[in-house]
């Protein structure tokens, strides 16, 4: 199985890594700066489950290359369409695309452009980020990868991906019913980055302060609001559990969302909390949401006034 992970970040570097690690072919889809970087340093990841540092192959938009097997996805959304451009060379008959992108948009994107039987579902629960000297760094012991079909046509192509992944360092699962995980991680993602963001806090102290908690649950049931417009049996059967997860999650824990924003880079806000405003009308009350969108698009602004 070739395999090109589109993105050598914090997602992309680090199961695209352990795949290279575990002797599988994998090339990086990389622009010029990264490429440079990864020739003088290899592939340097710093985890709790052990670190690895290796050359990797790498190929930059433009240049040939057979069409792959299958492709990682993991871009931020912002960079989805300028991705989905420079990786169409690459796409033969038989690619199939898993994309770890958090959020659902997405998906209908690329099913768009390259057609519903290439696009599995999949999702990733890993807390990583490069750091300065460009090496993937991972805070927490979760290392967990989902994947599964969206068609019916698609089952038969599963043990494939299942053999990728055996031996792979890394917890990785086939799920039955991927819509349904990707939607929950939808639904606690936008939570969770979103609360994070606005309080610029890890969870714990949040959760911690009365005000906060009320914050969480309120962004939470708005979230959930908005997401049943298009999902009106699927989102609700989901809120205990998310919930759940919300109020159990490590105090430490930091979204990659306010991670960004400490370093000072773009965050996903269109694709993650502008896309759910989009759902409903104006006059829907979604009030800690609305500040949430607010929080992250005043933030764009000083950065690009910043600029
Ligand atoms: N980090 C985390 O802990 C988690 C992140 N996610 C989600 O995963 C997705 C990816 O996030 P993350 O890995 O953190 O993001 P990063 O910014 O760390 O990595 C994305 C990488 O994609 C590269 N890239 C962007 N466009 C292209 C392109 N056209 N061609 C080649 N490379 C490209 C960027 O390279 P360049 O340097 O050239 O810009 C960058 O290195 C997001 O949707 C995020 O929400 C999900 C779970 C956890
Ligand atoms: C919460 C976490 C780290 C889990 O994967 C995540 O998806 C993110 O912050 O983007």
């Amino acid at each position: 199985m070739r395999i090109l992970v589109v993105g050598a970040g914090a997602v992309g570097g680090y199961f695209g890594g352990r795949l290279a690690e575990a002797g599988r072919d994998v090339t990086f889809l990389v622009r010029e700066r990264r490429r440079q970087e990864l020739k003088e340093r290899g592939l340097v990841i710093r985890s709790v489950h052990g670190d690895w540092r290796e050359a990797v192959s790498t190929v930059v938009s433009g240049e040939a290359a057979d069409p792959f097997d299958l492709v990682l996805l993991a871009v931020k959304a912002y960079y989805l369409e300028a991705s989905i451009r420079d990786l169409e060379p690459y796409i033969g008959e038989e690619t199939r695309i898993l994309p770890l992108l958090n959020g659902v948009i997405h998906l209908d994107r690329l099913r768009e452009v390259f057609g519903e039987e290439r696009v599995l579902g999949g999702l990733c629960f890993i807390e990583t980020t490069l750091n300065a000297q460009g090496e993937v760094e991972q805070y927490s012991e979760r290392h967990d990868l989902f994947y599964g079909a969206l068609t019916d046509g698609q089952q038969k192509w599963l043990h494939r991906l299942d053999e990728t992944f055996a031996g792979v360092r890394a917890e990785v699962r086939r799920s039955d019913d991927i819509r349904r995980e990707v939607w929950k991680k939808y639904l606690f993602i936008a939570t969770f980055s979103g609360i994070t963001s606005l309080m610029g806090s890890a969870i714990g102290p949040v959760r911690e302060t009365a005000s906060g908690l009320a914050s969480l649950s309120r962004l939470f049931s708005d979230i959930v609001t908005a997401a049943s417009v298009r999902e009106p049996e699927l989102v609700p059967s989901l809120r205990e559990e998310v919930w759940r997860t919300l109020v159990e999650l490590e105090p430490s824990m930091k979204s990659s969302m306010l991670r960004d924003m400490e370093k000072g880079t773009a965050v996903e806000v269109d694709h993650l909390h502008g896309s759910l405003l989009d759902l409903t009308g104006p006059d829907t009350d979604l009030s800690l949401l609305r500040a949430v969108v607010a929080r992250l698009k005043v933030y764009e602004t000083v950065r690009r006034m910043d600029k």
